[in-house]
């Protein structure tokens, strides 16, 4: 067989990884031939394609970002079905396999739809994809929030401050979950909560009581119960959905003038997604590429790879497409005991 591989939308720690196990395993296993096309959905439709062999994927597991580059481009509206099945035709490929988040499944699934061959590996550092339990990248950016978060707590103890950790995550609250609990959050706010700035403030001020430095870890995608729309000062994406990004500067002085403590807000932003993946998101992508190759080989297209506890099945695109994956009440309400 000759398969075809893309990344994109956003990239994810581990999408390296992926492409390897895809390529390793394809080539030592069965002697397949691969090609990578550059920057998503583009390289599709303007046809620039490279080849994959050994070389180029020789010890790139634990290498931040794609080797292949990533956009937003929309293939339908660069030749849609008739161009991609004619790129397809021309490289003499027999599958593609597209590793992206919901809105790079969706183009997948569209195509997929009027008979193209191809299957895809989920990915989002913001693990808002259903059908799936994680996704690599969630749990590098989970470590590197966590990180952050411990520096910040050491420099808010020295100057008895507030400090303000926001995280990623676009419109659910898993990495401000994980890493807040992680890092000892005195409170977690999630977009999935709307939360009043009286309960934040007390959360707050009970902390300080307790000789604690206060820990604020928010979710970019968070609003206070006054709020009608999630923060948003950075303009619209390629796709007209607003960007997010500023919401724990915005707290910032509310908390410092209601409860009087000194407050610092810190916007982690890209810091989350870049530089090498942890070893549990390397393994991950590995097991998610491989699953993904299986699939190719046994012509499951319009499916995708998902992790159901420790083992990796293969769901329709639709199982991932349509409804987020948000943090469940339960899981807020358990994390919640430990605020203030
Ligand atoms: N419903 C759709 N039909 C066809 N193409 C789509 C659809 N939704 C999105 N796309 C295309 O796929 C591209 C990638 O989607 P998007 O930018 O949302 O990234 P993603 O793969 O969802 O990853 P991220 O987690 O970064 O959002 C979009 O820019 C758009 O061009
Ligand atoms: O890389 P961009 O286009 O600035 O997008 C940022 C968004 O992408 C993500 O990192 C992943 O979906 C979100 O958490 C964030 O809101
Ligand atoms: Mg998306």
């Amino acid at each position: 067989m000759k398969i075809g591989i893309l990344t994109s939308g956003g990239d994810a720690p581990g999408l390296n990884a992926v492409i390897r196990g895809i390529v390793y395993t394809g080539i030592q296993v069965y002697g397949h031939e691969f090609v990578g096309f550059l920057n998503g959905w583009k390289g599709v439709c303007e046809q620039t394609a490279t080849p994959l062999e050994r070389a180029q994927i020789m010890g790139i597991s634990k290498q931040g970002g794609t080797i292949l580059g990533t956009s937003r481009t929309n293939p339908f509206e660069f030749g849609g079905v008739p161009r991609v099945r004619e790129v397809l035709e021309q490289q003499g490929l027999d599958a593609l396999i597209a590793i992206g988040g919901e809105g790079t499944l969706a183009a997948a699934k569209r195509l997929t739809d009027e008979g193209l061959p191809i299957v895809g590996v989920p990915k989002t550092v913001d693990n808002d994809l259903s059908a799936t339990d994680y996704t690599f990248g969630f749990d590098t950016a989970v470590q590197i929030a966590t990180d952050s978060m411990d520096r910040l707590r050491t420099t808010g103890d020295s100057h008895g401050r507030c400090m303000i950790a926001e995280v990623m995550g676009r419109h659910v609250g898993w990495i401000a979950l994980h890493s807040g609990m992680a890092a000892g959050a005195h409170c977690i706010l999630i977009p999935e909560r709307k939360t009043s700035l009286d309960q934040i403030c007390d959360w707050v001020t009970s902390a300080r009581d307790r000789g604690r430095a206060p820990l604020v870890a928010v979710a970019e995608g968070f609003s206070l119960d006054s709020m009608t729309d999630v923060h948003s000062e950075r303009g619209l994406d390629a796709f007209g959905r607003p960007r997010l990004g500023g919401i724990g500067e915005m707290l910032a002085p509310l908390i410092e003038d209601r409860t009087g403590i000194e407050t610092r807000a810190t916007t982690l932003g890209h810091i989350q997604r870049g530089g090498t993946p942890t070893a549990y998101d390397r393994v991950l992508a590995t097991r998610l590429g491989m699953a993904a190759l299986h699939a190719a080989i046994a012509g499951e297209w319009g499916r995708m790879v998902a992790l159901r506890g420790t083992d990796i099945f293969t769901v329709p695109f639709e199982d991932a497409l349509g409804k987020l994956k948000t943090v469940p009440d339960e899981r807020y309400d358990e994390a919640r005991i430990l605020f203030g």
